[in-house]
């Protein structure tokens, strides 16, 4: 008989096991038995529903993990530092700790918007609805401030049939107003058992605290997690729902841009993208576009003047080319954009954001600047685009469509079997349990050391803006 990996296989607690692996880490998932003792379990109404009719093999066991670094070096040296971390796989489990007619799921959105908001939404409702009979589904209004300001809102599959098909969230959503006491008093005094929280980093840090107080209570609540962003800028998750309409949003941007650069003497097409700290949507919008010959994200830190900057590069390519397209990140070339008075001490946003200065406006007059005063008897055009919401105001694509509804079928079948504290996500393309402290940590900036960036610099022979 071959030898079981696990050792303690029967173990009752998920976070018991032994792995007979060497140097795999299992990462915890909290059960609310870990903190309410006595706890009742049921059999999953999945196991009579006509259109599942599961196998013994459909149900996910406390023995099937996922891991975190797929790529492995036979010598040992890569993954280089630690254990490999192993997580708890997402999906249905046979025993389940709710009853479908106790539950009261309460669902919000915080932060800002991105596309598939509705869908998760959507796939909540119906998904307790349909697959585990929950009857009690309440939309929270305007992020977490909602919990405390607001009524909830009592939502059924009919309410959310279309909401597939539209962009933002139906819910609403604010930054700010994040308050725990209030926040945990409401969840309490409005007898949610199960709150379903769709945000990003941000939102993430408040749910390690919602989690952490309602533990402390000892209540009887699970928490889910469901990570948002249009930046991609959540580690961890291989991406984030949205992130790919995003990206294909861009695509009409710097159309638009190298038509108009091309079709002027001298023309530079300038598209600003999101991304505060990472430039995900950047460079991937530039790699399927090819017609970026430069990128600038927050990661690459870039100058203008001088030998290796930006003006250089640019005075080449439009010697060579008769135009450039030029795309920047949000979040890049933050450091050398002069403030004013005014704006001394960066502003920051309602949840504590910084609010960037205009890097488009400001490359736009500062390009002009640079060419009057060395060409001046030659024509040239800037055409700047900021499509700044455009890009993420819009209804998810067929694929972050259906990846929204497995995300949120993963954070269902984790509440109903009574885990909480976990945000679920893609690791290496299969659905887990990620603990919601280590997301809340998790970064997930451009690597520029890696084959992506430097094949990008390749076709466009950008400067790496190394001052030599
Ligand atoms: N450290 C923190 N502790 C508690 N709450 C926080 C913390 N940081 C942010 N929040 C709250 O989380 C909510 C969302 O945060 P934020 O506006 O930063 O968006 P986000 O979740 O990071 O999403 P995105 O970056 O995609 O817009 C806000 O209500 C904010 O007050
Ligand atoms: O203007 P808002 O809605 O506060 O959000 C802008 C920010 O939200 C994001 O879309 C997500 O964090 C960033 O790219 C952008 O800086
Ligand atoms: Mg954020």
């Amino acid at each position: 008989m071959a030898s079981s990996p696990y050792q303690n296989a029967e173990s009752e607690s998920e976070n018991k096991f032994t792995f007979a692996i060497p140097n795999i880490k299992l990462q915890p998932l909290t059960h609310l038995k870990d903190y309410i003792p006595n706890l009742q379990t049921h059999p999953s109404p999945l196991d009579t529903n006509p259109f599942f009719r599961p196998l013994s093999e459909f149900y996910i066991t406390p023995s099937d993990v996922i891991l975190r670094h797929i790529l492995h070096d036979f010598t040992g040296t890569f993954p280089t530092s630690g254990p490999n971390l192993a997580y708890h796989r997402a999906g249905p489990r046979k025993q389940i700790h709710f009853e479908p007619g106790h539950v009261r799921a309460a669902i919000v959105t915080c932060g800002g918007l991105c596309p598939g908001m509705n869908t998760v939404i959507k796939e909540l409702v119906v998904g307790l609805w349909e697959l585990y009979g929950v009857r009690e589904i309440y939309g929270v209004r305007a992020g977490y401030r909602g919990f405390y300001s607001t009524e909830a809102v009592a939502l059924n599959p009919k309410m959310v049939h279309e909401w597939h098909r539209k962009g933002g969230t139906v819910l609403e959503t604010a930054r700010g107003g994040f308050d725990l006491d209030k926040i945990v008093n409401a969840i309490q005094d409005r007898g949610f058992n199960q709150v379903y929280i769709i945000g990003g980093d941000g939102t993430m840090r408040g749910m390690v605290q919602i989690f952490n107080e309602i533990k402390r209570r000892k209540l009887n609540i699970a928490v889910a997690g469901i990570p948002k962003t249009v930046d991609n800028d959540v580690g961890i998750i291989d991406k984030s729902f949205g992130f790919q309409t995003a990206v294909e949003m861009a695509q009409q941007a710097i159309n638009a841009a190298h038509t108009e650069a091309e079709s002027a003497v001298n023309g530079i097409g300038l598209v600003k993208l999101m991304g505060r700290s990472t430039g995900h949507i950047a460079l991937n919008a530039t790699l399927s576009s090819r017609d970026v010959d430069c990128c600038l994200i927050p990661e690459n830190d870039f100058y203008l003047e001088g030998k290796g900057g930006l003006f250089e590069f640019l005075d080449i390519r439009l010697k060579d080319n008769g135009h450039a397209v030029l795309v920047v990140a949000e979040g890049a070339g933050q450091d050398i954009i002069p403030r004013d008075d005014q704006s001394h001490v960066a502003e920051k946003d309602e949840s504590g954001n910084p609010v960037f200065l205009d890097v488009g406006g400001w490359l736009k007059s500062e390009l002009k600047k640079w060419w009057e005063r060395d060409h001046p008897k030659e024509l040239f055009t800037v055409k700047y685009i900021d499509p700044t919401y455009m890009i993420r105001a819009v209804p998810a694509n067929a694929t972050d469509n259906l990846y929204c509804t497995l995300l949120a079928h993963s954070a269902i079948h984790g509440a109903m079997a009574g885990y909480t504290g976990f945000v679920c996500g893609p690791i290496n393309g299969n659905y887990a349990y990620i603990p919601v402290e280590e997301v809340a940590k998790a970064k997930n900036p451009v690597n520029t050391r890696d084959h992506k960036w430097a094949w990008f610099r390749s076709i466009a022979n950008q400067p790496d803006f190394a001052r030599s």
